[in-house]
């Protein structure tokens, strides 16, 4: 053992007040003592300890409770030494069973602390080395951060991609995807990269108005159009003028508002409900639905026409279950969004609860992500969300029997997935990552059908 490997030490025991301390030493460690009152102790950053043991006997309550949140505050990961009676108080469980990775009673403590600690500051070195990898996945995804979308996948790549592309470009675009996929997140990405940027964006959900409100609320009116119209009303189309309007749930759109529509976008000019005069409006539409327009159009619900117009530009934003390899970012991104209405005992997400999030099939996409997590946060007692607290029932989780070729299969994709959004979709740091060749790397890309970008998307391009 390399004389550099520090621990933190409490050992308020009662019995001979140096043997842990003395073993510990014996073993190779630097101990560093903690001592009440604990709520003193500030942070426990400076001296580099990987892992703390704590002797679990001659603690009062009090001090038992501040070394709760000590811990709970540290990074480093510890170990309980405790005799079974004092593991008969409930307070004393709780405390090994959240915030502890190994027990071992006092008179066993000489055979078996060493080889525990050991594994433990092991375990705690790659808890960090995770930590890092995923913390320079987040800031290599600062591309997506700039659009506040978050992922690091191929799907989200090259969702990322086109933004930049039809960005650049004037013409109207559609967007497909699920409810709750980020669709008006996409328009928003869209219209900040655009040189309208600097004007208006406006989004405007046609299935939430009723008819009769729709027309004024697009085109506006004149005072007296109609009984109840006291004043000019400026409509959402020409208050957005210089800039972009996102008509979400376009499919909703009445009939004859959908042939305003149209000629709205032939001749760039509106008419005020009531008013004769053509009003020139410079606005870039894009429309969104999560319904199948194609199909609307063959039931003669949605004009065809229209449909072409507005169909210059696609982009489908993925279903959440496409780009599962998301999730855990997604999740640790809401989580630190949401961090001021935390308890403060709250650290993060369980192993359970990752993979729970991964395995569930999330109907509701990024938004049921984010109320699940949102909640979680509320009602969890722990100091990890556990997978009730995500409220996602076990039976709802797909549950299909996999062959072990199938589970290969599987973990080879994620890691691969998750070893080229950690290096910005670049092949050979991603190969050296995972130990192959760059033609492993493209023979499985293709294995597994991932694309590589182009080219990735850059923060200033
Ligand atoms: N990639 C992402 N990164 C971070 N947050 C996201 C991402 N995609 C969506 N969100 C968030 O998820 C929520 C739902 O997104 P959004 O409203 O854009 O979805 P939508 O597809 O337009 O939904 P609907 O069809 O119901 O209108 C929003 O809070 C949005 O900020």
């Amino acid at each position: 053992m390399e004389k550099d490997a520090r621990c933190w030490l409490v050992d308020e025991g009662t019995r001979d007040p140096s043997h842990l301390e003395d073993l510990l030493e014996s073993l190779g460690w630097e101990v560093h003592r903690l001592s009440p009152p604990f709520s003193e102790c500030g942070e426990l950053e400076s001296k580099g300890c990987e892992v703390g043991v704590v002797l679990l006997e001659g603690l009062s309550s009090k001090q038992l409770s501040q070394l709760e949140s000590l811990m709970i505050k540290s990074h480093c990961l510890w170990l309980a030494v405790a005799s079974a009676s004092v593991m008969e108080d409930a307070d004393h469980r709780r405390l090994v069973a959240t915030l502890c990775h190994g027990v071992v009673e006092p008179e066993s403590a000489s055979s078996d602390l060493g080889c525990l600690i050991k594994h433990t500051a092991f375990l705690s070195w790659l808890q960090t080395q995770d930590a890092e990898s995923r913390h320079s996945a987040a800031a290599m995804s600062s591309d997506a951060a700039e659009y506040e979308m978050v992922g690091t996948t191929p799907a989200m790549w090259k969702l990322f991609q086109t933004i930049r592309k039809v960005a650049a470009v004037d013409a109207p675009i559609f967007i497909s995807g699920e409810s709750g996929t980020g669709k008006e997140l996409t328009a928003q990405a869209i219209h900040e990269r655009s040189p309208r940027t600097s004007a208006a964006f406006h989004a405007i959900n046609c299935g939430a108005l009723p008819d009769h409100l729709i027309q004024s609320e697009l085109f506006g009116h004149e005072k007296g159009a109609f009984t109840g119209a006291a004043q000019r009303k400026i409509g959402r189309i020409e208050a957005t003028n210089g800039g972009t309007l996102f008509l979400d749930e376009i499919g909703d759109l009445p009939l004859e508002l959908q042939v305003n529509l149209l000629r709205f976008l032939e001749t760039r000019t509106i008419q005020r409900v009531g008013g004769l005069e053509d009003i020139a409006v410079d606005v870039r539409i894009i429309a969104a639905t999560h319904v199948d327009l194609e199909k609307a159009v063959e039931e003669g619900r949605f004009r065809e026409d229209l449909y072409h117009r507005l169909n210059v530009l696609q982009i489908k934003v993925p279903p959440l279950r496409e780009h599962k390899e998301d999730i855990e970012i997604l999740a640790r991104y809401f989580f630190e969004r949401f961090s001021s209405e935390k308890a403060s005992r709250l650290k993060g997400f369980s192993r359970e609860a990752l993979l729970v999030m991964r395995q569930y099939h999330w109907p509701g996409n990024i938004r049921e992500l984010i109320n699940r997590i949102r909640r979680a946060m509320v009602m969890c007692e722990n100091p990890l969300i556990q997978p009730e607290d995500l409220g996602i029932e076990r039976r709802k989780i797909s549950r299909h029997s996999m062959s072990l070729d199938q589970a290969r299969d599987t973990a080879e994709r994620e890691a691969l997935v998750a070893a080229l959004g950690r290096n910005r979709h670049k092949v050979l740091p991603a190969a050296q990552e995972l130990g192959v060749s760059r033609v492993t790397i493209y023979r499985l890309m293709e294995k597994h059908g991932l694309s590589r970008p182009e080219a990735c998307p850059t923060a200033k391009s």
